[in-house]
């Protein structure tokens, strides 16, 4: 079952984590925290970068296909790219919005391939109308085919460089307001999409809540792409000890959109595990409990945290010169 978590970033900290002491206690140093979250089990998962096109019956077809051989190669998760069955752009939200109901061919197409191949579905993301709003949306299926969460883009992609790329999200989607995380029988899974990986706190509170890895289905450029795509997913892992998986779609120069490709994952320990270029194709990695428990062993952030000082109901003490 997914746990949709709408906390404040301290609270969510508190209230969930195994590792942190009761409000107004000192130090961390004593505290006994187990290494890896407890229902931890190695899998093997394989990220589908994908070239989709304006043809969304293409699309889909495409990535059952490349699922398909994902889990023939021994994947037993597998993650497709954020708006994997439209082309990524304002002009085509509307048109491509499908509602996330069991009739909806997005829906149909996921639910079918994740309980025939009977594995865990992280379907990307897709343009989503809800009432009278669209939302960048990701569906999640477990093994029997059933729907176990949805997670709506939190942060929108608005920004500016001038001469080089604008882009602006919110002139046509609405943002998603509550954080995702995905009970599987390989351990927790914390989601967020694309611009979500920029904002530090959904890793860092997923960590908390015992997740062993975040995973991100995105769609970088090629400015913000080189810059930033592989650094930020490195620095989520880094951050919290845990397992980064992003997932992009192939890059298209006939599209209006160019997206940077790179699907990646990073271990616990922050090194690039499995990644591509920009072409179609299909990362795999294996996740492994043991290769976190030894991360947090020679580093054990876990234990030396300093809640005692972070704690926002107290003033912050800076030091300044
Ligand atoms: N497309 C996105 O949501 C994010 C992105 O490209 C970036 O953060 O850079």
């Amino acid at each position: 079952m997914s746990k949709n978590v709408s906390t404040s970033f301290i609270q969510g900290i508190r209230k969930f984590s195994p590792f942190v002491l009761p409000k107004f206690s000192c130090r961390m140093n004593h505290f006994n925290a187990s290494l890896v979250p407890k229902d931890f089990r190695p899998f093997r998962i394989g990220l589908v970068q994908l070239a989709s096109t304006a043809n969304k019956n293409e699309n889909l077809k495409n990535a059952c296909a490349q699922i398909s051989e994902a889990v023939n190669n021994g994947s037993q998760m597998v993650v497709l790219p954020e708006c994997f069955n439209s082309p990524y752009g304002n002009q085509y939200f509307n048109d491509y919005a499908e509602t996330i109901e069991e009739t909806s061919p997005t829906y149909q197409a996921l639910h079918c391939i994740a309980k025939d191949l009977k594995i865990y579905l992280f379907g990307g993301s897709i343009p989503e109308r809800k009432d009278d709003k669209l939302y960048n949306t990701s569906m999640i299926f477990n093994p029997s085919g059933n729907l176990i969460g949805i997670h709506r883009k939190i942060h929108l992609f608005d920004v500016d460089f001038p001469g080089k790329i604008t882009f602006r999200e919110s002139d046509s989607l609405s943002p998603g307001n509550s954080m995702t995380i995905i009970s599987t029988e390989y351990g927790k899974i914390g989601l967020g999409i694309c611009y979500d990986i920029r904002f530090p706190e959904l890793a860092t509170i997923g960590a908390r809540n015992g997740c062993c890895m975040m995973i991100y289905p995105g769609a970088f450029n090629l400015t913000t792409g080189p810059l930033h795509w592989e650094l930020l997913a490195r620095a989520r892992a880094i951050d919290n000890q845990i397992y980064v998986a992003s997932c992009a779609p192939a890059r298209d120069m006939s599209a209006s959109y160019h997206a940077w490709g790179h699907s990646t994952v990073v271990g616990p320990d922050g090194m690039v595990s499995a990644t591509m270029d920009e072409k179609p194709g299909i990362v795999y990695a294996d996740i492994d409990p043991e290769h976190m428990a030894s991360t947090r062993k020679s580093i054990s952030l876990y234990t030396q945290r300093r809640f005692d000082v972070y704690s926002e109901t107290k003033p912050l003490k800076l030091n300044e010169n």
